[in-house]
């Protein structure tokens, strides 16, 4: 692969309607675009994930820039690249800032693919044609989660996630089983406890979750395994797992029973890979977890959760769920619950040029010196 050029666009868009965790609320979404252009001529496409200010992990839309312009692009000027994973291995010697690192990587990843006329998920080893397809619905209040779930599941979809904390678990989970006992229904805290709440988390039991997405600390892994020896709950980790080594701790130490695998937050698809191959070896159930993202990163998404271990729906929704027009075409749909992998070459969707253009903030380009 000769890469001849890169560019980074930083888009911005404003939600549907606002997304709230107890962290803080995201209306409007920057990401940024990575085109990874070759001596062909042939564009790969990938996003970075990080969001405007670090309430979900340290890195930003700035830092992500940043290190994407000023450390990985100057790396990938020096050594050449024959497969995605000699990216993914360069970007070892960089310490931390996964989004950024992905955000390259996945483009080159789908420029792998795409010139060699292998469509992603073919390209990392994908088995599935459709994946079974989950959303998160609104916590801001009871009655409007009530309503989401209702809309939801008229468009088919599969799993329902719901954002806690300790002021509203109890009450919230209670209501929506009264209505929808059988409902595929988890719950996602983003760290709002900690092992004082082990009574709370314990009356959570109640409710036949399909699992508790990341109680503790962001960065714990000890903490988690005490807890899930305390609870029946299923506990999966999110943003405690940032990388393969994470996930073996936390496997041996016994902190959960499901990963969620979210590339951008390992560091690109290699990663993810290895941590899917592992945990498919371990029988440690996995899914693919979302990030308000757009249509580039949905169909990265796509492509990993084609992998044969994503057993559990994850939050794979449909462009429409928080965009009015989406930067890819066609758009990401859910048909009867589920979302067609693509088999044509690379990321399988096309740009919305107009789109695209009309969201962009800043636009950054690196040429490469080809000899
Ligand atoms: O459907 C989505 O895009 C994911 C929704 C979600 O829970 C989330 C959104 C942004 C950042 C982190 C998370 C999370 O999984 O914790
Ligand atoms: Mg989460």
């Amino acid at each position: 692969m000769k890469i001849a050029q890169i560019k980074l666009k930083v888009i911005s868009m404003p939600l549907k309607s606002p997304f709230h965790t107890h962290l803080g609320t995201v209306s409007e979404r920057e990401g940024i675009i990575v085109e990874v252009i070759d001596s062909d001529g042939i564009s790969g496409y990938g996003e970075g994930v990080a969001f405007s200010t670090p309430w979900y992990t340290e890195e930003t839309v700035s830092t992500s820039l940043h290190i994407m312009s000023d450390v990985l692009i100057p790396l990938l000027k020096k050594r050449p690249i024959k497969h995605p994973k000699d990216a993914a291995i360069l970007f070892q010697s960089v310490r931390r800032n996964h989004m950024a690192k992905a955000g390259l990587e996945m483009a080159i990843w789908d420029l792998y693919a795409k010139r060699n006329s292998l469509s992603l998920s073919r390209a990392i080893g994908g088995t599935r044609r459709e994946i079974a397809s989950g959303v998160v619905v609104a916590a801001d209040s009871l009655t409007n989660s009530l309503k989401q779930i209702e809309k939801y599941l008229g468009e088919g979809y599969q799993r329902f996630k719901i954002k806690i904390n300790p002021s509203q678990d109890y009450s919230v989970l209670e209501a929506i089983r009264r209505y929808y006992p059988e409902l595929l229904l988890m719950a996602d805290a983003n760290s709002a406890y900690t092992l004082n709440d082990i009574d709370k988390l314990r009356a959570l039991d109640d409710f036949n979750l399909l699992m508790i997405e990341q109680p503790l600390a962001s960065d714990d892994i000890i903490e988690h395994s005490l807890l899930q020896k305390e609870i029946n709950t299923p506990i999966c980790l999110d943003e405690s797992i940032v990388s393969f080594d994470d996930a073996k701790n936390a496997v041996e130490l016994g902190s959960c029973k499901i990963i969620n695998i979210k590339a951008g937050r390992v560091g690109g698809l290699y990663e993810a890979k290895r941590i899917h191959d592992y945990c498919l070896e371990k029988e440690i159930e996995v899914w693919c977890g979302g990030m308000i993202e757009f249509g580039i990163s949905r169909a990265h998404n796509i492509a990993l959760a084609s992998l044969p271990g994503f057993t559990i729906p994850g939050d794979i929704s449909a462009s429409n769920r928080f965009w009015e027009e989406d930067i890819i075409m066609p758009e990401v749909c859910v048909r009867n619950g589920y979302v067609c992998v693509p088999d044509t070459s690379g990321i399988g969707f096309g740009i919305n040029k107009k789109r695209l253009k009309e969201t962009t903030q800043i636009e950054k380009v690196f040429n490469f010196e080809n000899k």
